[in-house]
């Protein structure tokens, strides 16, 4: 199947500072894919090049197996891009901006998806209200809107949910997974961890424009394999069994929080050398490795 999204060997550079050094990647039609890396990491580079805002040095760059830029107007209807910054045009409507964006796709009457579109964003009653005077988190769901008006089979979001409040990200979301659900392809950049483990199947991450990992989102937790024990005893413990000791991250008076490897231990030994203390447990929780310890851990084995 031809991919969504392909890119080999990409480089891109400004005044000699190597933005991405050497990319290659590719995401399946109907995928839902997170590109994370810290700031700077090149994120913003890559969607430009993809989306034909920045010109690549060498390598390959295709969106539905068009050349980002030889078939630039085959990538651009295929591809739908909402933008990190806020840029707009005071002078329109929000309908009014939709209807243009519509025309230059050669969309003549496209007003029932407008429609559509900007009821899923919670924008229907500000259809005629100028943008200047919309909100920031409503003038970037009209970049949303923008982005999709045409249909594009691959949606790429630059950070949409920066700046946004609880309520739209969350209705945002909704909104982008039932996209995903009808078969687009979504790529999403975040800096919310959170956000790209519960929506993305598949994560890469960026660091000093290369890509350092790109895996499932399973495989990349289950890289971590370090889980966190916090125990709560009803009186103070005061020495700790030896066994454990190399396990402590923290310990103050009743509660007891160690680090284990799920690899080489098993919960019920812990527990068994904690009897030993005869003391009453009043509370246990184990917390696995989340996707934020996968993301610390992986940009700090490379420093
Ligand atoms: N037009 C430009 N001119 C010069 N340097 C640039 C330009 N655009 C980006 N860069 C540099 O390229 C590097 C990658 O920037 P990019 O915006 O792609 O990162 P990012 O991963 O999107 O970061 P963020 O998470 O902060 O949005 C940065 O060091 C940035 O300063």
């Amino acid at each position: 199947m031809t991919p969504a999204i392909e890119v080999q060997a990409l480089r891109k550079s400004y005044h000699g500072f190597q933005a991405l050094a050497g990319v290659d990647l590719r995401i399946e039609p109907g995928e839902f894919f997170g590109l994370l890396g810290p700031n700077g990491a090149g994120k913003s580079t890559l969607i430009n090049v993809l989306a034909g805002l920045v010109r690549r040095d060498s390598g390959a760059a295709r969106v539905l197996g068009f050349d980002v830029e030889q078939d630039y107007r085959l990538t651009r209807r295929a591809l739908g891009v909402v933008p990190q910054e806020i840029v707009y045009d005071p002078f329109f409507s929000v309908r009014e901006i939709l209807r243009l964006q519509s025309g230059y796709f050669g969309l003549g009457r496209n007003d029932d998806w407008i429609d559509e579109l900007l009821a899923e964003l919670d924008l229907s009653d500000k259809a005629n209200t100028n943008m200047r005077a919309l909100s920031g988190g409503m003038k970037r769901r009209v970049l949303i809107a923008q982005a999709l008006v045409h249909r594009p089979q691959v949606v790429i979001l630059d950070e949409p949910t920066a700046g946004v409040d609880v309520e739209l990200r969350q209705s945002l979301w909704r909104f982008v997974r039932r996209l995903n659900g009808q078969g687009h392809t979504i790529v999403l950049t975040t800096h919310y961890l959170e956000e790209a483990e519960a929506l993305c199947d598949r994560i890469g991450i960026l660091r000093k424009g290369q890509l350092i990992a790109c895996d499932s989102k399973a495989a990349l937790l289950a890289r971590n394999p370090l889980k966190t024990l916090t125990v709560v005893f009803a009186q103070p413990v005061v020495v700790v069994p030896e066994l454990l000791k190399p396990l402590v991250r923290s310990h103050t008076g009743e509660a007891l929080t160690l680090q284990y490897d799920s690899r080489t231990w098993r919960v019920s030994e812990i527990l068994l050398a904690l009897q030993a203390l005869d003391v009453d447990i009043l509370d246990l929780k184990v917390q696995e490795p989340d996707l934020e310890d996968v993301f610390v851990s992986l940009l700090g084995e490379r420093e």
